[in-house]
C-alpha cells in the first residue's frame, strides 16, 4: 500500500514537537517493516504545494500526525490544507458536488479521491476522559466529534476515515514508550 505520512509537529511555546516527531517515526518504522511504500513530509520544514498535490494523488492512505492546539489542528496544518487542497481543484476535487441538473447531488460530493483513506494520529494534553465521559469537557462526544470539520475537509476530497489514534496526557504525564507500543498495535491492526 502507498502511504503518505504528514508530520504536523512544531516547536512553539510549551510544545517541543518531539512527541509528534517520535510518533511519526514510529509510523514510518512500523509501516516500512510491514512492507508498505512510504512518502513523508514535515509541514513545519516547508513544502512545495504542487508536489504535495502529487503526494495526495499518489497515496492510497494519508496519515496526519499532529498536536491538538486550541481544540483542533495547529495553524500550520490548516495552512497546509488550505494551500494544498485549493491547488488540488480539478485533481483532488472537481467542484462542491452540486449540480443544477441533478438535485440529488449534494454539497460535498465532488471529491475525486474516492476509494482512498486517511487517518489521524493526535497528541493532546487533555486526558482520555475529557473526550469520552459524559459531563466532562467534550460532553462525552469523543475525539472524532472534536475533529468534525477536519474530517469533513477530508470527506470533501473523497477520502474515507480510518480509526483515529489519540495519545493523551502528553504534557502532564508523558508515556512515550506506552504510546509508541499502542500506536504500533493500532497501525498493525489497521494495515
Ligand atoms: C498553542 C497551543 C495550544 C494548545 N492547545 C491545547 C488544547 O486545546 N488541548 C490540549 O489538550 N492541549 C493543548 N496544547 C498542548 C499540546 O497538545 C501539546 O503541547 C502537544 O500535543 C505535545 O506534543 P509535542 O510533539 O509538541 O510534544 P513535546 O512538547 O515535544 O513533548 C511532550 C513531553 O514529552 C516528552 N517527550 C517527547 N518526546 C519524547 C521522547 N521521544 N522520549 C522521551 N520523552 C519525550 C517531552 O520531553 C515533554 O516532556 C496546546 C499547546 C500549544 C502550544
Amino acid at each position: 500500500m502507498k502511504i503518505f505520512l504528514i508530520n504536523g509537529g512544531k516547536a512553539f511555546a510549551h510544545s517541543g514537537g518531539r512527541y509528534n516527531d517520535t510518533l511519526h517515526d514510529t509510523a514510518r518504522g512500523t509501516l516500512a517493516e510491514m512492507g508498505h511504500e512510504l512518502k513523508e513530509i514535515r509541514v513545519d520544514d516547508g513544502y512545495d504545494i504542487d508536489e504535495e498535490v502529487q503526494n495526495f494523488l499518489w497515496a492510497d492512505v494519508i496519515i496526519y500526525q499532529m498536536p491538538g492546539w486550541w481544540m483542533g489542528a495547529p495553524w500550520t496544518v490548516k495552512k497546509y490544507i488550505d494551500e494544498v487542497f485549493t491547488a488540488g481543484h480539478g485533481s483532488m476535487y472537481a467542484n462542491d458536488g452540486r449540480s443544477r441538473h441533478d438535485p440529488s447531488r449534494h454539497y460535498g460530493s465532488g471529491g475525486l479521491l474516492q476509494g482512498r483513506r486517511y487517518m489521524l494520529s493526535l497528541t493532546w494534553n487533555a486526558p482520555r476522559e475529557a473526550f469520552d465521559e459524559p459531563g466532562n469537557f467534550f460532553e462525552g462526544r469523543g475525539v472524532d466529534a472534536v475533529y468534525f470539520p477536519f474530517h469533513k475537509s477530508q470527506e470533501f476530497i473523497g477520502l474515507e476515515a480510518l480509526p483515529t489514534f489519540l495519545a493523551n496526557d502528553v504534557i502532564k504525564a508523558p508515556d512515550i514508550e506506552g504510546h509508541i507500543a499502542a500506536y504500533r498495535e493500532h497501525l498493525k491492526h489497521i494495515f
